[in-house]
């Protein structure tokens, strides 16, 4: 792990990072939120630019592109709008892609019935609690506080404590101003990244990973590339990481994008 503020800029140093893929195909990975789309109050809001849906496109057509998102899979993939993309929602528990790629992780479906009591139970519990939001996702819960007033933040994590206690089989995650309530697995987006790769026939000596995110939750997935790919971290605040480049923000990933396409080959 290294200091994220430390780590060299992709697009300074694009020429280092094309050095390092040389003739190899590389096979995308992205994070949606505060890595393809600027983080905004609320989820519906986080609008894809134009220009970025058009160069994922465009790379699309030349080599694998991956959405691995905390988003529910259905949300994720309504919100790209490109059929030619890979979505992994709920932070890869939930699969889905071109050419009938389907995959539900199946350990998760137990816990179905956990999280549609503890949304019933969060709802009822946090209905009073101005600008708190219940994210259902297919294998998660996400409780968003980025608009509840700074003195009630601490009783939104009070009331998800509580919850938690009630559910052996949900474990606590935590993102950008949320707490998850997710399937206490060892299920993550790097196992999924690793699935993905495998699936894909992608493990190669001609292929190389390239994974970019901005949170917590993606560090499981910078771990699996940090090896034999290419990790970066976009809006490196004050964090550890296992990235190995770093991009200020959304904006910047699309100017990091647009350089790759135009690098890659139609
Ligand atoms: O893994 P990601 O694709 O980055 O998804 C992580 C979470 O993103 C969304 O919440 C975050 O973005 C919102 C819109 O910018 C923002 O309002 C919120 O505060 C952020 O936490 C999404 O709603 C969650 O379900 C995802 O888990």
């Amino acid at each position: 792990m290294r200091k994220a503020e430390k780590l060299p800029d992709a697009i300074q140093n694009i020429e280092e990072i094309f050095k390092q893929i040389g003739s190899k195909q590389p096979a995308l990975f992205l994070d949606y939120d505060g890595t393809s789309t600027p983080i905004v109050p609320n989820p519906e809001d986080a609008i894809l630019s134009v220009q970025a849906k058009k160069i994922l496109k465009q790379l699309s057509q030349k080599i694998n592109v991956s959405m691995i998102s905390g988003r529910d899979r259905e949300d994720v993939a309504a919100m790209v709008d490109l059929n030619s993309l890979i979505y992994a929602g709920s932070h890869g528990f939930d699969i889905s892609g071109p050419n009938g790629l389907e995959m539900q992780y199946q350990s998760g479906m137990k816990a179905l019935p956990d999280l549609d009591e503890a949304e019933k139970n969060l709802t009822k519990k946090l209905k009073n609690i101005k600008g708190c939001k219940v994210e259902r996702k297919k294998f998660a819960i996400a409780v968003h506080f980025r608009n509840v007033d700074e003195q009630e933040v601490g009783l939104v994590k009070n009331r998800v404590e509580e919850e938690l206690k009630n559910q052996d089989r949900l474990k606590k995650g935590t993102g950008k101003k949320i707490i998850e309530l997710k399937p206490d697995l060892d299920w993550h987006k790097g196992k999924a990244l690793t699935w993905l790769m495998k699936k894909l026939d992608l493990n190669g000596a001609q292929y190389i990973p390239i994974f970019i995110g901005d949170d917590v939750t993606d560090e499981d997935a910078q771990k699996v590339v940090e090896e034999n790919g290419i990790g970066i971290i976009v809006d490196p605040i004050d964090s550890e990481t296992s990235a190995t480049y770093k991009l200020k923000d959304p904006e910047e990933t699309i100017r990091f994008l647009a350089k790759l396409n135009d690098r890659l080959k139609a």
